[in-house]
Order: C-alpha cells, then sequence, then structure tokens
C-alpha cells in the first residue's frame, strides 16, 4: 500500500483550504440574495406598488417553511441520515428554484392580479408567488448553512476548525455586503428586477460549487476509505432526544437566540434610531449600521484562528456578550448623543459580533457527537429563526406603544379613505354590498397608515408630529384620480378591493412628499436589546460553568 493511499485528503492544506472555499460559495450567494430584496425595498414600491404591508409578508417569508412546517429540524435529520452530498445538492438546487421562481413571479406576472387566499385574504398574485419563491429559497438556504457546518466539521475536526468556519461566514457576510453596495444602484441603472437575477446567478454558480465540492468529499472519503478510522453508528431519530437533553447544547442555543435577537434586529432598526437620537442626515443613516458587517469581515477569522490555536471558547463567547451589554447600555444613555459615538459602538458591536460566532459555532461539535451535528445545528437555526421572527415584532409593539403620540392618525385616515371609496361608488352609481366595503376600507387604512409608519423609519425629519390632516386631505384628492384610472366598472368585493390597493398605491408617492415630520424614541427599546445582551452574559457563564463540570474542552485549542 502506498503512503497516498494511507493518508487521508484531510491531511493536505491545500485540499481541505480548497473544500472550504468551493462549498462556502453557495453561501455567498444565499447571503447576497437575503438581503438584495430589502435593498432595493423603494424601487419595488414604486416599481411594482407593493406596500410595505406586501414587503413585510415578503421579507418574512424567509422563515415560513423552516418554521411553520419544520424544514430546517427535517432538513438536519436528512443531514444526517443521508450526508453532506445528497442534502447539500438538494439545498443548493432549492435555493435555484426559489430564486427562479421569485424572479419569474416579479418579472413576469402582472403587478395588477389579486387573489383571495384563506389566511392572506386579498393578496397580489405577484407578491404570494414571489413570497413562495423566498421561501423556498429559505429552505434550501437554513439547509445548506448548516451542511457547510458539518461539512467543515469533517475536513478540519483536530485542525484549524474554527478559522475554517470564520473564513465561511466571511465568505457568507461578503455577499451581504455585495447586496448593500449593488443592488440599489443596479436596480436604479437597470431594472427592479436586475438584483434578483444576478441572485439567481449566484445561486446556479453555487449549485456548481457544490457539485464540484462532492468529488472533493468522494475523494476524502475514498482516500479514508483504508484508514483505521473509529467507526460512528449510524444516526437514529432517538438521538434527538440526547440532543435535547444535554444542558450544554442548550445554552449555545438560548445564547445564539438572544444574541442574534440583539444584532440582527437592531441593524434593520438602526438606519431610523441613528436619525432620531444621533442626529445623523437620513442620507447617511445607513453608513453607520454598515460598518458592523464589513468589521466581521475580517474579525471573524481572526478570533477563530485565536480559538484554534489558545481555545478559551467560552471565554470567547462571555466576552462577546459584555460587550453587547456594553453597547446597547451606552446606546441607552439619553444626553450621548453625538453620532460618532454611534459609529464608535457599531464598531464594538462588530467586534462582539465577531466573537460570539467565531467561537459559538465551533463548539457545537466538541458537545455534540459528528453524527448528530447536522440535527443539532438545524435545532439552534429554528430556534434562533423563531427569535428572528418574534423579537422583531415585540419591538414594533415597544415601539409603537412607547410613542403614542407620533402614530398616524388612524381614525382620519380612514375617513379620508371613506370620504374618497363613497364619491366614486356614487359618481358612477355602483351599488355594492356594506360588508364588502367596510372590508375595503379597513384594508386600504392599514395598507396606507403601514406605509407611513414604514417610511417614517426612512426618511423622518427631526422634532414635529405627522401633518395627518394634510396628508389625509391629500389622499382624497389624489385617490379620486387613482380611482378614475382604474375604470371601476362593477361593486364587487375584489373590485371594492382593487380600488383599495389603487388607493394606496396612489397614496404612496404622497407619503414621500410629505416629509412627514417624525421623532420616534427608541429608549424601551434599546432597553429590550439590553436585556438580550444582559441573559446572553449570564447564559455565557452557565455554559463556561457547564463546560467545566462535565469536561467538553471549550476552553481547549481546537488543533491538536
Ligand atoms: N457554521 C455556522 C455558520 C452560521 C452563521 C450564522 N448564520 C445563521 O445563523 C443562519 N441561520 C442565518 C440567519 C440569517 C437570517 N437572515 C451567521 O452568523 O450568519
Amino acid at each position: 500500500m502506498t503512503e497516498a493511499i494511507q493518508k487521508s485528503l484531510r491531511e493536505s492544506p491545500i485540499a481541505r483550504w480548497t473544500a472550504m472555499f468551493v462549498v462556502s460559495m453557495s453561501m455567498f450567494g444565499a447571503y447576497y440574495f437575503n438581503y438584495a430584496g430589502s435593498s432595493v425595498k423603494p424601487i419595488l414600491e414604486t416599481a411594482l406598488g407593493w406596500t410595505s404591508n406586501d414587503i413585510g409578508l415578503y421579507t418574512g417569508s424567509y422563515g415560513w417553511f423552516n418554521v411553520f412546517f419544520l424544514m430546517l429540524i427535517f432538513s438536519g435529520i436528512i443531514l444526517d441520515k443521508l450526508g453532506i452530498r445528497v442534502t447539500g445538492l438538494a439545498a443548493t438546487a432549492f435555493m435555484v428554484v426559489g430564486t427562479a421562481l421569485n424572479y419569474w413571479a416579479m418579472t413576469s406576472l402582472s403587478s395588477a392580479a389579486m387573489i383571495t387566499l384563506p389566511l392572506f385574504g386579498y393578496i397580489k398574485t405577484q407578491v404570494i408567488i414571489s413570497c413562495l419563491g423566498f421561501a423556498i429559497f429559505g429552505v434550501g438556504s437554513e439547509a445548506t448553512g448548516i451542511t457547510l457546518s458539518k461539512a467543515i466539521v469533517k475536513w478540519f475536526k483536530g485542525k484549524e476548525m474554527a478559522l475554517a468556519m470564520g473564513l465561511q461566514m466571511s465568505i457568507a457576510r461578503l455577499g451581504t455586503a455585495l447586496a448593500l453596495a449593488i443592488s440599489l444602484p443596479l436596480a436604479i441603472k437597470f431594472s427592479y428586477s436586475t438584483p434578483i437575477l444576478l441572485a439567481f446567478i449566484l445561486m446556479l454558480i453555487g449549485l456548481i460549487a457544490f457539485i464540484t465540492y462532492i468529488v472533493l468529499d468522494k475523494k476524502l472519503d475514498a482516500s479514508e476509505k483504508n484508514l483505521v478510522v473509529e467507526e460512528e453508528e449510524p444516526f437514529r431519530i432517538k438521538d434527538i432526544i440526547s440532543i435535547i437533553t444535554n444542558k450544554a447544547f442548550w445554552y449555545i442555543a438560548i445564547l445564539c437566540v438572544l444574541f442574534y435577537g440583539a444584532v440582527f434586529p437592531f441593524l434593520y432598526y438602526a438606519p431610523d434610531f441613528v436619525i432620531n437620537k444621533y442626529h445623523v442626515s437620513s442620507q447617511f443613516a445607513g453608513f453607520i449600521p454598515m460598518l458592523l458587517p464589513f468589521g466581521t469581515i475580517f474579525l471573524t477569522p481572526l478570533f477563530g484562528g485565536i480559538y484554534d490555536k489558545k481555545g478559551k471558547g467560552a471565554t470567547i463567547m462571555i466576552v462577546g456578550a459584555i460587550l453587547l451589554l456594553i453597547v446597547h447600555s451606552f446606546l441607552a444613555v439619553p444626553f450621548l448623543n453625538y453620532w460618532l459615538f454611534a459609529a464608535v459602538m457599531v464598531i464594538i458591536l462588530g467586534i462582539a459580533f465577531s466573537l460570539v460566532p467565531s467561537a459559538m459555532w465551533p463548539s457545537v461539535p466538541k458537545i455534540i457527537p459528528e453524527k448528530k451535528l447536522g440535527t443539532a445545528y438545524a435545532v439552534i437555526f429554528y430556534i434562533q429563526n423563531i427569535g428572528l421572527v418574534v423579537i422583531p415584532m415585540l419591538l414594533g409593539v415597544v415601539l409603537t406603544a412607547s410613542n403614542p403620540n407620533v402614530s398616524p392618525n388612524k381614525a382620519l385616515i380612514k375617513s379620508s379613505i371613506e370620504q374618497s371609496f363613497n364619491k366614486v361608488l356614487a359618481t358612477n352609481q355602483i351599488t355594492y354590498k356594506p360588508s364588502d366595503l367596510s372590508d375595503a376600507i379597513d384594508k386600504t387604512t392599514e395598507n396606507v397608515v403601514d406605509s407611513i409608519v414604514q417610511t417614517t423609519f426612512y426618511t423622518p425629519a427631526p422634532q414635529n408630529e405627522v401633518d395627518t390632516a394634510a396628508l389625509a386631505n391629500n389622499i382624497v384628492t389624489n385617490n379620486l384620480i387613482a380611482a378614475k384610472q382604474l375604470s371601476l366598472n362593477n361593486g364587487s368585493k375584489n373590485s371594492l378591493l382593487a380600488m383599495g390597493n389603487a388607493f394606496s398605491k396612489a397614496t404612496y408617492p404622497i407619503i414621500k412628499n410629505e416629509k412627514l415630520n417624525i421623532t420616534y424614541n427608541y429608549e424601551n427599546d434599546i432597553l429590550l436589546f439590553v436585556l438580550l445582551g444582559l441573559l446572553s452574559v449570564v447564559v455565557g457563564f452557565l455554559l463556561k460553568l457547564e463546560d467545566k463540570k462535565k469536561g467538553y474542552g471549550l476552553e481547549s485549542p481546537n488543533m491538536k
């Protein structure tokens, strides 16, 4: 037997780093597409007439199948049962199909066609099919995430595992950076659909990259065929019990949801927060939160490398959680309101967002055996996904409750919409069912109010309240024009809802031009982040104690 056959391919640095780069390419496209849609929000509103409700539904659809149909958990079980190759191929193919469906819906379906569906009510066909595409993409994206983690453990166990995971996250975050940097300019220069077309091309590249990875993975298995390797029992469904009864596993899962819940949703609110508290002009507000993902591209692998060589995984997570707590606590101090201070805080948050992930993900294989890793990562991602749905909703509720005076005057808007409807119906002598009319008015009011709230997140000016009366006046005048263009010829429920839709579409440019003067007070939302930070620190210490008790080796180096 020759030396070459006896050596595992893992022993070759060139082979394992090539495997890492190739497999990470599929995540690059996934992170790009994840952020491309929300970056082109203003273009979708004007080009397709999507309302803020539509865009909110679309962004949230990423997790539909993963959370409500437990697809993430199934992906983890499939990964442990069928292996990296089959799962990764299916996952990257799901991303291609989902992105293609999304692109097709946005470019080929009419933005005026509507459909009534259980749960959703009356909704644009284009929006619901785009959501379906994005939800299928979401299944593929999260499944690819867990597959990549298991692939990296397979190649890098006992070697530079945290550095490899850190680099994999950096490559993914480069995708986020690309989306933030180019999707809006691309949409403005070419078309609203160009960033989605680019996403589709990146998904195809990701699929090809994964097929290339399969070749390397087969070579790795072949190289280990004649080696004496510890044979593991195959994964069985009952193995899930041993995962969910492991205390340290739960500490990592809880730390994950608390920590990511204090970072991702903060980034969502950050542009408006820096406008309101630090008086940054709306033109530059996006730049401060942008400092965070860019910093993590360099720092995550750096901290991963430190974990590999020096260990201290639990300590790294605790330091990251403490930094998170410090940043949110300082952001909560009312008199510290200089923009430079906010920028420095976001940079420190970027350090925290590099420390915790660089140690958290490579720590899972120290607690859970390799054959159960797919399911373990899937359960952590699942809990994290639930948190990323619930926490922003909670923040929205707290924000609205803490700012009762700056919410748009819903009653006034509703009455102006009522007037518009009545004028159009009377002028055209259309008969209708009163309950259908009141449903259409309610739905339209909801859309308009939501547009106002969402728009003020992006274009507020300091200090005064919304001039709702002027806005309401404008709505009546302009909606009449919109209704005339609609050639409304019957009073069916669908046609009343279509008229409402045209109303909200016509209202959008008015809202944009109104220069709504709103100041939101984010104090209570930031306190919620402080609480998440505090709980993260506590859970970090509990994890360290549990590691000491059970000897998982989180504080030991990864490299043997
Ligand atoms: N080796 C594990 C890498 C996980 C990286 C981690 N990703 C997630 O947590 C995903 N569930 C993505 C969630 C994003 C949803 N918009 C990360 O730090 O990005």
